[in-house]
């Protein structure tokens, strides 16, 4: 691991678009899906005698040398919301994985407590752990593992075999998923006759089509070239929005983070050094990691004319363009440069602030990290 993000820095083409096509954030207040709390996950020997002792205290060096152990995940905290799509980033090693496999118990945790809709999953047997697995929160792999003799169609009716689904039903099921990934009219390709991006598609049409309540994916996507990447991406968000279903993502792409979640957990070394909106960790990082991590970002495009505007002067209330709260600092600046005058950001039809060239100029510059985005 290197320490810095050097490396993981965004270029302006790789960075989101935030268009519409963006799916709308879950709601602040939106109940959790999963709940977890002081999670450890310690791997070797007599790894439960570890959490919340003087051993956790060492460092990953000292503590592999005098008691074998590696902390994967320690003490880490947080709620995935109904609808949301909630990013696991950190650098390779930082523990993303391990922490996602906890939610399921593929991994089993440590010590710490982990709910889904209220339900202690820590608590649960085999039989309702596997429930948990197919029908609850299905995981999304890098690999997917498409039965090479199988046709597309079968590929993604498999998961519903296995849950002893009636052949017609399933079926019929699996038309309506490939289709809804975009493959309709390769029902009855073979793998083999998929590109890699149409594979990952049948892959994600086999997870929706147990219609989980979480979609689970581990960097699903960092095998493929960048042009496909993106293209999934898109389906990921399109998806999203189409259906609100709740997403955890781990990647260790900050522009794939930026341009996927509502929220980001960023992980290092087991931590997560901060948890918050795109916005939020681009604008207000929480320590130096965190600012080095983001600094090639381009802060306009993240960044919302929520951390730019300033209050409205007397009659400007009333003039000029308006604009809604979510808008980028880029596009405002687009459309102050177009108009030449102050534009009025409005939130549910009532002027909260205004941004103009200065305003718009400071955030850019970076004027503005005192500030704290507004919620
Ligand atoms: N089964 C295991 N036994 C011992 N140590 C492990 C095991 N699995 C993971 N680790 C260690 O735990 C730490 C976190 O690993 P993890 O795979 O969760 O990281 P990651 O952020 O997902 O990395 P990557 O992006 O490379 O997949 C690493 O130091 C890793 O070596």
């Amino acid at each position: 691991m290197n320490g810095t993000g050097a490396g993981t820095g965004a270029t302006t083409e790789q960075m989101p678009e935030q268009t519409p096509e963006h799916a709308p954030q879950a709601a602040a207040d939106a109940p959790a899906v999963f709940s977890v709390r002081n999670l450890w996950k310690v791997f070797g020997p007599k790894a439960d005698r570890v959490p919340g002792s003087d051993l956790a205290a060492l460092s990953a060096e000292e503590l592999r040398e005098q008691a074998g152990c590696t902390v994967a995940v320690r003490d880490v905290s947080f709620d995935v919301r109904q609808g949301e799509v909630f990013v696991v980033m950190g650098l390779s090693g930082s523990g993303k994985s391990t922490l996602v496999r906890c939610l399921t118990r593929l991994i089993e945790p440590t010590s710490g407590t982990i709910a889904i809709d209220g339900e202690d999953v820590c608590g649960m047997d085999k039989g309702a752990l596997r429930d948990l697995r197919r029908h609850r929160a299905a995981m999304v792999f890098q690999h997917f593992g498409l039965l090479p003799h199988r046709s597309v169609l079968d590929n993604v009716a498999y998961g519903l075999e296995i849950q002893g689904v009636a052949k017609a039903e399933r079926r019929a099921k699996a038309a309506e998923m490939v289709e809804k990934v975009g493959l309709a009219g390769m029902e009855d390709r073979r793998p083999g006759q998929l590109s890699g991006g149409q594979q990952q598609r049948v892959g994600l049409a086999r997870a929706l089509a147990a219609d989980p309540e979480v979609l689970l994916f581990d960097e699903p996507f960092s095998a493929l070239d960048p042009l496909i990447r993106r293209d999934m991406q898109e389906e990921v968000v399109r998806l999203h929005r189409d259906e609100g279903r709740t997403m955890v993502f781990i990647t260790h792409d900050l522009s794939e983070a930026l341009r996927l979640g509502d929220r980001i957990a960023l992980m290092r070394d087991g931590r997560v050094v901060q948890c918050g909106t795109p916005e939020e960790i681009v604008g207000s990082p929480a320590d130096d990691y965190v600012r080095d991590f983001v600094r090639d970002v381009p802060r306009e495009q993240v960044l919302t004319v929520r951390r730019a505007m300033r209050p409205a002067a007397a009659g400007e209330s009333e003039e000029g363009e308006s604009l809604a709260p979510t808008t980028t600092v880029a596009e405002a600046i687009e459309t102050v440069a177009r108009t030449g005058t102050a534009a009025r950001v409005v939130d549910g039809g009532r002027c909260v602030g205004v941004v103009d060239h200065r305003s718009l100029l400071g955030v850019v510059a970076g004027l503005d990290s005192s500030r704290k985005a507004a919620a």
